[in-house]
């Protein structure tokens, strides 16, 4: 049965073990356009199994994830990292730059694997560095980056290629709790302020009050759905110009 209309991103009954470790249990989500949504949940509930499943990196053992009406866990491995390429960003918790590039490369990455121009790339990864308050960083290399430096050269290489959806696994879990509240409000304005579908795991709640919904797990299942009214704007995330 197709997923309803309005969703850009839509899960039902998900099912995931690892072994004999039961991590996704039945999980129905959907995710509309330009919405942001914080999984919520305690250690082990599941969150970043369900960020996998629902951006094609884990094929669900049962149940169905679509994205834009189209089913994602009938593609191909093949299918799904296009996809994945193509119309996802991803995001984790620690930001797994290459070394040997400077940060404008590692955040141009998925345009230069698309194919983009030096030149085009270049300039793409260099607005959104700016954007995310990162544009003195261009030339320099991860390992002169202090983990939030890094961890927004990592969110402009989520964002570069205009992705329909983000996925951010834990974006702040391994950064100092200021600098991670500022990394996290920069990311959902960001994503606010160019109409990018997101889905943010979070443990800590910080995510909770930038949502416009939370989803939160326990066990692998949905314990809980909580709306926020009204909807969160660019503004009440951060007072950059992203
Ligand atoms: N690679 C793995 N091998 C075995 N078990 C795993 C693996 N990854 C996750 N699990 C188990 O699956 C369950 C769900 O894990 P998952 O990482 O999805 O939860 P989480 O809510 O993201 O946790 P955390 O907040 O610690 O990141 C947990 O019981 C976890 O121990």
């Amino acid at each position: 049965m197709a997923p309803p209309d309005n969703d850009v991103l839509f899960s039902r009954s998900l099912h995931y073990s690892y072994g004999t470790t039961p991590a996704l249990a039945g999980v129905s989500l959907g995710v509309g356009e330009g919405e942001v949504l914080a999984v919520d949940g305690p250690r082990g509930s599941g969150k970043t199994t369900l960020l996998r499943c629902l951006s094609g990196q884990l094929k669900p053992e049962q149940g169905e994830v679509w994205f834009n009406s189209g089913a994602v866990h009938t593609l191909s491995a093949a299918r799904r990292e296009r996809l994945r390429l193509t119309r996802f960003g991803w995001i984790d918790t620690r930001p797994e730059l290459v070394p040997e590039l400077r940060a404008w490369e590692n955040a141009a990455l998925p345009l230069l694997l698309a194919g983009e121009s030096h030149r085009r790339a270049r300039k793409a990864a260099g607005e959104w560095l700016d954007r995310l308050d990162a544009g003195d960083l261009m030339k320099a290399r991860p390992r002169s980056l202090t983990p939030a430096q890094a961890q927004r050269v990592a969110i402009a290489r989520a964002l570069v290629h205009e992705p329909a959806v983000v996925f951010a696994d834990e974006p702040t879990a391994a950064l100092h709790t200021m600098e991670g509240a500022q990394v996290l409000r920069t990311l959902i304005a960001a994503c606010r302020s160019h109409g990018v579908t997101t889905v943010v795991a979070s443990h800590l709640h910080q995510a909770v009050d930038l949502a416009d919904r939370v989803v939160t797990l326990v066990d692998g299942r949905v314990r809980g759905t909580a709306v926020r009214t009204p909807r969160p704007t660019a503004e009440d995330s951060c007072s950059l110009s992203v």
